[in-house]
């Protein structure tokens, strides 16, 4: 990959060196020759698509869309995954329980625990389900690309504890913005059509750094601010201790959590912001950084922290009344929160209609790791009951779980209470599926994105004609 680069820029690249496991390794195909021989011909066949049938008719759009925050609108382009109201989310074609049947695990036996999150990245870049020494591969060139520069460490140090840890991840990121080759590059007046090679490096270069942002600022912020690796394991696995968590178990939940956020189409707030400002030719490093803000919103990513604090509201509340956590209580508890004009968090979806597919894988974790978890019996009952509650109140698309739903209370059992910070772990995630399309916008040569707003008059102008 480094030869195509201009020597300028190749004094930014890897500059850390390749460990002994990536050269032993070096006999299988990488991941960028995958994705240099597959490049020439995605760009012809969207060319043909759009020179053949570009005039042709995708949809309409209604004022109520146009209003309603673009629901149902296609509009944008998205290489990575796919998401059906009724099914859920498909990586590549690919359902969840494909994933977990065929992609790449810790132990190396398909099927034997969950998928690696490496396994994914390479899936969602390359549409091609690797081998598992691809994916050793790629495990270790994302260790080999994880230092931080060296201003970022003492900037993290430096930021108030009581600071959102969304807000410091944010700034992590942004401060590793030196390291962009895409934008040294860019600066350099490479031509166009080899901006993804540059793209490629920074995309891998921010997954692989993500991690150690977030070790920090979770060691910082709630513990001695001290972080110790171990890259003899995969990313989740030196993720995992990194955070200080040391458990067999805990890790094979963290590459399923960490494999189920990554993408969910591009329309969610996350992927199309990351997707938007890199429109702009931003580097991936502020891109994502761009992503990760709107991750931290409530209604998006900051669910999973909000579901935590709505059960702990309400266990508090009825434990403080003497009473028991059950049917009757959850159901008192959800109709205060809608009387009060809130959301109930977790709850809901702008395209589903189903109970979310990666509800249900962390279901079927709990009930393989934690059945008699006391917190996991509250998800359920609330489960059984929050559904007909919410289709009575009468306003909701989906009155079934999301993913927030059920994330939380899977770390609360690892002793993973913090829920303050959950956030950012659904951020080292959204990074794979954010910058893989990143990827191959550049190397589609996607235009700049620049929808057309109009005016009230102008919409009381249709209607009135
Ligand atoms: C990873 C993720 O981002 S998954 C989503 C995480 N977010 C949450 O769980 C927050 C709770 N859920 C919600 O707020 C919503 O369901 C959203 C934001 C996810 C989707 O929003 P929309 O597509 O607008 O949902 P929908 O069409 O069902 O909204 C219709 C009405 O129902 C309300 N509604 C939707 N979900 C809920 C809910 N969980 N609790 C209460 N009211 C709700 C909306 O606020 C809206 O009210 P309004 O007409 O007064 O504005
Ligand atoms: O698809 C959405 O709008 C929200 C969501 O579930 C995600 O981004 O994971």
């Amino acid at each position: 990959m480094a030869s195509f680069l201009s020597n300028s820029v190749r004094s930014l690249v890897r500059k850390v060196p390749n460990t002994a496991t990536a050269q032993a390794t070096r006999s299988v195909t990488t991941l960028q020759e995958t994705l240099m021989a597959q490049v020439p011909g995605k760009q012809a066949e969207l060319a043909k698509l759009k020179k053949e049938h570009g005039s042709h008719v995708i949809g309409e759009v209604t004022i109520d869309q146009c209003i309603g925050g673009a629901r149902g609108i296609k509009a944008m382009l998205w290489e990575t995954s796919n998401l059906d109201p009724e099914e859920g989310i498909r990586f590549r074609g690919l359902t969840i329980p494909d994933c977990q049947a065929v992609l790449p695990t810790y132990s190396g036996v398909k099927g034997d625990g969950e998928p690696l999150l490496e396994s994914l990245l390479w899936l969602l870049l390359t549409s091609e389900v690797p081998t598992k020494e691809q994916v050793d591969s790629l495990t270790a060139e994302l260790h080999s690309r994880a230092e931080l520069p060296a201003h970022v460490i003492p900037l993290l140090n430096s930021l108030p504890k009581d600071m959102h840890p969304m807000t410091q991840f944010s700034i992590g990121l942004n401060a590793c913005q030196t390291e962009s080759v895409f934008a040294k590059a860019y600066n350099d007046g490479v031509p166009k059509t080899d901006y993804h090679e540059y793209v490629l490096e920074d995309i891998l270069s921010v997954i692989a750094k993500l991690p150690e942002i977030a070790a920090i600022i979770y060691r910082n912020v709630y513990h001695d601010g001290v972080v110790n690796k171990d890259t003899s394991l995969d990313y989740s696995g030196n993720f995992c201790r990194m955070l200080g968590y040391d458990n067999p178990s805990f890790d094979e939940l963290m590459r399923l959590y960490l494999c189920i956020h990554t993408d969910h189409e591009g329309g969610n707030a996350s992927a199309h912001t990351t997707h938007l400002v890199g429109s702009t030719l931003s580097d991936p490093y502020i891109s994502y950084a761009a992503g990760l803000n709107a991750l931290a919103g409530p209604l998006h990513g900051l669910a999973n922290q909000e579901v935590l604090r709505w059960i702990q509201a309400l266990k508090d509340k009825f434990d403080a009344e003497g009473k028991a956590v059950n049917e009757e209580t959850i159901t008192e508890f959800a109709w205060e929160t809608l009387n009060a004009k809130k959301v109930i968090p977790g709850y809901g979806h702008a395209v589903l209609r189903k109970t979310d597919p990666r509800y249900t894988c962390q279901r079927e974790f709990a009930l393989k790791h934690m059945p008699d978890d006391e917190l996991f019996k509250v998800v359920e009952t609330i489960y059984q009951v929050m559904p007909g509650i919410l289709k009575e109140h009468g306003k909701v698309a989906n009155p079934y779980p999301n993913v927030d739903s059920h994330s939380g209370v899977l770390l609360w059992h690892y002793g993973f209470t913090q829920y303050q910070y959950y956030t950012v772990l659904f951020g080292v995630s959204r990074a794979v599926g954010g910058l893989c399309q990143l990827y191959w916008d550049r190397a589609l040569g996607l235009p700049l994105e620049r929808p057309k707003s109009v005016t009230p008059e102008w919409l009381w102008s249709q209607v009135k004609k």
